[in-house]
């Protein structure tokens, strides 16, 4: 399968949250490039690698940052590919300032915003993304969701079985 989707994160400190879209990409079989590069330190590169992506093949871009937030954003800007953005979790405000930075784009220009240090559901959504042109992948995700509801419902079961302390406490011996 050629690369479907494209990460990039905006430092090499981004990398740890950023794997785990990687995980669930790996996990539905789509194949993906990873980058770090900076909208903000290396410009050039940064608008080199989104303006060739549709070339590439990519289909989908997931694109992480902290801080002043504006790899996203930037990214978006210059292609018409759909951008899942991710905000950091990192500097003095935690996250909050990549969050606001990520979702408050202009009218115009979207980028879909997850949760701070959100990137397994940008991986998620980025397979809901391809999965609506291919049926085998739109097939996966049914039983993904099949596997959280009957997860669900086990921790129904047991909490039903051990009632509340027995359940705590089988919880907190792992
Ligand atoms: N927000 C941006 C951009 C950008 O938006 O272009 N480039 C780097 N960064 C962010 O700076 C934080 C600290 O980076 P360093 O750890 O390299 O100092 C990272 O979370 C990165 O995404």
């Amino acid at each position: 399968m050629a690369k479907l989707v494209g990460i990039i994160m905006g430092s090499d400190s981004d990398l740890p949250i950023m794997a785990e879209a990687a995980k669930v990409l790996d996990q539905f079989g789509v194949e993906y490039e990873v980058k770090i590069s900076s909208a903000h330190r290396a410009p050039e590169v940064t608008i080199e690698w989104a303006k060739g992506a549709v070339e590439r093949g990519l289909e989908v871009i997931i694109a992480g940052a902290g801080v002043a937030a504006h790899l996203p954003g930037v990214v978006a800007a210059v292609t018409p590919l759909p951008v899942i953005g991710v905000p950091i979790k990192a500097g003095a405000l935690n996250g909050i300032d990549a969050l606001y930075a990520i979702v408050q784009m202009p009218s115009g220009i979207p980028v879909a915003t997850v949760a701070i240090n959100g990137a397994k559901n940008a991986g998620l959504l980025a397979v809901q993304i391809l999965a609506s042109t291919r049926p085998e992948l739109q097939a996966k995700l049914v039983e993904y969701r099949r596997k959280l509801a009957e997860e669900v419902q086990a921790k129904a079961d047991k909490l039903q079985q051990l009632g509340i302390d027995g359940y705590l406490a089988q919880k907190q011996q792992g």
